[in-house]
């Protein structure tokens, strides 16, 4: 355990974190510029509906497997003098985050914290608990000490060191779930310039999902700027970049597909981030939703159905099969309908999470990316899907990296270990739940299509059920 120093150097560290923080700060706090607001505009955003109304043959000029990518964004990095000014005080940054860090060692002895943010974790991401009861109760016991505990230091240290935090994403890999975003994050965070969040190292999701829109931090706060701040990395980290790691320019980023999902992120991103960029992976939905089934049931999260089961008679009527659950589609619309700065409805992540009815609604993609295309400008967002990814991750990955303003000659590409990928073993969805599920998506895939046709980002042959030809 680490000593905490003597507190004038910590307070010293403090000034001069603020005072660097002020002046590194690239995070946005100003209103959109002109063509940002001009893009939300309601009269702009009329043309959607006609487009959904259209044939899905809107699209045919698309063809390239990897687009030609956009010109560079700038990306500004430090100035001499502030690489120098954060390098001289780099001593006292590193004492105050060793203080930070023994402080919040000693306030996790007192258990009542971890107790607190463990809590608040679990609500907002109520299938881990399912890991520690798969694991039996004395590894599973222990498994959830151990995690409660470096779970609580990571928050407090994260809080204690906010000063020296100064940063929000550049852009966020906004979605969707299952469709390879973990890959792009992987691969994306070996670039000298970037950063995903500060999360929790041996935890493979939160050290590149926040899950801050979702309530980590509780659900009256899923909001706050200042908290939001706390989950990406500190100045020392954008110093190792810039100047021991010489990249030019540093950013960091949100890869929580989750977000995607539930509409009442894209109003919070916007206040957060107004200048963001989006990366929005999609995927076949029919081998997503199993995709997701697959990953719930290895986690052990108790579902009362399945893909892989036969449909009773009559399977192609069966309502699972045809419509969003009702008490899905309710919170969907809660969610529209919440404020800004409202806190989220309790019954979210229990209902996200657990149901395989709400996996089925991350699917709709048109309807979800509405609240995005309608809040922020078209060239905010690049499209990438994900057989073009799986295909050339190495072309993806330097078009993303074009797209957030890095410099993609500074990448240089590793494949990933196949652990990233899920084993199904003998697990297939059932043939007839497969052709319901292609049923079930074929208008929604056509809405799709034609609401992303003015982007030109699509591939010609998808091979998704009412995309064909697209
Ligand atoms: N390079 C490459 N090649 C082939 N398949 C790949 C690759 N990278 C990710 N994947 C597949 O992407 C699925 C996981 O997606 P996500 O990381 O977005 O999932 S998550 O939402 O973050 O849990 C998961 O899909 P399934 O295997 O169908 O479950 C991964 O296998």
């Amino acid at each position: 355990m680490m000593a905490p120093p003597a507190a004038t150097p910590a307070a010293a560290a403090t000034a001069t974190a603020s005072a660097a923080s002020a002046a590194v700060l690239d995070v946005p706090t100003t209103a959109p510029p002109a063509a940002q607001q001009a893009s939300h505009d309601p009269q702009q955003q009329q043309p959607s509906p006609p487009q959904a109304a259209q044939p899905p043959q809107v699209a045919p000029q698309v063809a390239p497997q990897v687009p030609p990518p956009p010109p560079p964004p700038p990306m500004q990095g430090w100035s001499r003098g502030r690489r120098l000014a954060v390098s001289l005080a780099m001593p006292l940054l590193v004492g105050y985050c060793c203080a930070a860090f023994g402080v919040a060692w000693l306030l996790t002895l007192t258990v009542l914290p971890s107790y607190v943010l463990a809590q608040r974790l679990y609500w907002a991401c109520p299938f881990i608990p399912h890991i520690w009861a798969r694991l039996g109760p004395v590894a599973g016991t222990a498994a959830r000490l151990g995690f409660e505990a470096s779970h609580c230091i990571n928050i407090l240290t994260r809080l204690l060191t906010l000063p020296l935090r100064p940063h929000l994403p550049s852009f966020y890999i906004l979605g969707f779930p299952k469709c390879g975003t973990t890959s792009l994050a992987e691969h994306l965070k070996s670039h000298p310039g970037l950063s995903a969040t500060a999360g929790l190292p041996y935890h493979e999701a939160l050290a590149k999902e926040s899950h801050f829109l979702q309530g980590v931090y509780g659900r009256h706060h899923a909001h706050s700027r200042a908290l939001y701040r706390s989950c990406f990395p500190t100045l020392i980290t954008r110093w190792w970049h810039e100047v021991v790691r010489r990249a030019p320019a540093w950013a960091c980023f949100d890869a929580c597909p989750v977000n995607a999902c539930m509409p009442h992120t894209a109003e919070r991103i916007r206040r957060l981030t107004p200048q963001a960029k989006f990366i929005i992976m999609l995927r076949d939905p029919v081998p997503g939703v199993f995709s997701a089934e697959i990953m719930m049931r290895d986690m052990g999260v108790p579902l009362d159905w399945s893909f892989m089961d036969a449909p009773p008679e009559g399977g192609a009527e069966d309502p699972r099969f045809t419509q969003v659950p009702a008490e899905v589609a309710a919170l969907w619309r809660q969610l529209e309908a919440l404020g800004p700065e409202e806190p989220l409805p309790p019954q979210l992540p229990a209902t996200f999470y657990t149901q395989l009815g709400a996996v089925l609604q991350c699917g709709m993609y048109a309807e979800l990316l509405r609240p995005f295309l309608d809040r922020f400008p078209k060239d905010s967002f690049l499209f990438v899907e994900f057989k073009q990814f799986t295909s050339n991750p190495e072309a993806v990955v330097r078009q993303v990296l074009q797209h957030v303003g890095m410099d993609p000659a500074r990448y240089s590409h590793k494949p990933l270990p196949p652990a990233m990928k899920n084993n199904y073993g003998a697990r297939a969805m059932h043939p007839a739940v497969k052709a319901a599920l292609g049923r079930l998506y074929a208008a929604p895939n056509r809405r799709l299509a034609a609401l992303l046709a003015p982007w030109g980002q699509l591939p010609a042959e998808l091979g998704w059920q009412g995309m064909e030809g697209v």
